[in-house]
């Protein structure tokens, strides 16, 4: 784990967080990573979209321009520095409280107090970004399925423990990434990235209606970039199967940006042009080359 560089929890230049914040409690938040470019942050705004729609569902009592200011704290922490790429993890968790004080469910204190507020952490990790983005990688799949959910369904929020889990049991050798399955045996996503296929002029990506995060890149992809590429975006149920008849597969994250698969299990991929073309299309935008 790298060390942040920079910390702030609510606007305060610290590492330490209440000992009964609930984020930590019940993994009661959200969450979001992003990249540090020449210090700024490319999609940000795509990143408040998707803070925000899951801020929604946990019926956080959240305020934009609380996070704009911490925002702007963060950048000017950062102008001032000579910190200039890295990566960037905001954490959006409930304030401390159960319900009343007196514990839900065994005194554990499940339900949240009404009066519970909302801790904004801002934790900046300036790492290398060289040290964190891969050429290509090979995929291993899991053992254990992502179960459905359709309350949390595409929201990043702060309980990965079936990401963990799935982690855990395949133990992914270093230029390895683990894909994961949903309990309806569809390839979902991999533990740190969506996943994508092409296949003649189509570019497929799994259907997150049940599970999966919905990445801010694969959003940013989706709706500017493959369009551009004259490709057609297909987003449905993909089996083991389907994926082995597709031409080229590749992953992506907001961190990372897009990283060309070589294999599942064993099962080779090639590069094709149209990936070429996206990853061209990327890269000039995002003018990293
Ligand atoms: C919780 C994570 O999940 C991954 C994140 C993204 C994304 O933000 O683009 C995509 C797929 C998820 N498996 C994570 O922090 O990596």
């Amino acid at each position: 784990m790298l060390e942040p560089v920079v910390s702030l929890v609510n606007g305060v230049k610290t590492q330490q967080i209440d000992i009964q914040n609930r984020g930590m409690a019940f993994g009661d938040g959200v969450f979001e990573t992003m990249r540090l470019t020449q210090g700024h942050i490319p999609l940000l705004d795509l990143h408040k979209a998707r803070l925000h729609v899951g801020i929604k569902t946990l019926g956080l009592n959240y305020s934009e321009a609380a996070l704009n200011k911490h925002l702007a704290q963060l950048f000017s922490i950062i102008n001032d520095s000579n910190i200039a790429s890295g990566r960037v993890k905001l954490i959006v968790a409930r304030g401390q409280g159960g319900q009343g004080g007196q514990g839900g469910q065994g005194g554990q204190g499940v339900n949240p107090s009404p009066d519970a507020g909302v801790d904004v952490s801002i934790l900046l990790y300036a790492s290398q970004l060289a040290a964190w983005v891969q050429p290509a990688v090979a995929l291993k799949t899991s053992r254990v399925q992502l179960p459905h959910n359709v309350n949390l369904a595409g929201i990043k929020h702060l309980n990965r423990l079936d990401y963990v889990l799935a982690a855990q049991a395949a133990m992914p050798a270093e230029n390895e990434q683990v894909l994961l399955l949903d309990v309806a045996n569809n390839l979902i996503e991999t533990v740190h990235h969506n996943v994508f296929f092409i296949r003649g002029s189509e570019v497929i990506t799994p259907s997150l209606a049940r599970c999966g995060v919905n990445g801010v890149f694969k959003q940013w992809l989706v709706n500017s970039v493959i369009p551009k590429a004259g490709l057609q975006l297909v987003e449905r149920e993909i089996s083991r199967v389907d994926a082995e008849a597709c031409d080229a597969c590749f992953i992506t994250n907001a961190y990372s940006g897009l990283t060309p698969v070589t294999a599942i299990n064993g099962h080779l991929f090639n590069s094709c042009e149209k990936l070429n073309a996206i990853t061209g299309e990327i890269n000039q935008i995002l003018g990293d080359k």
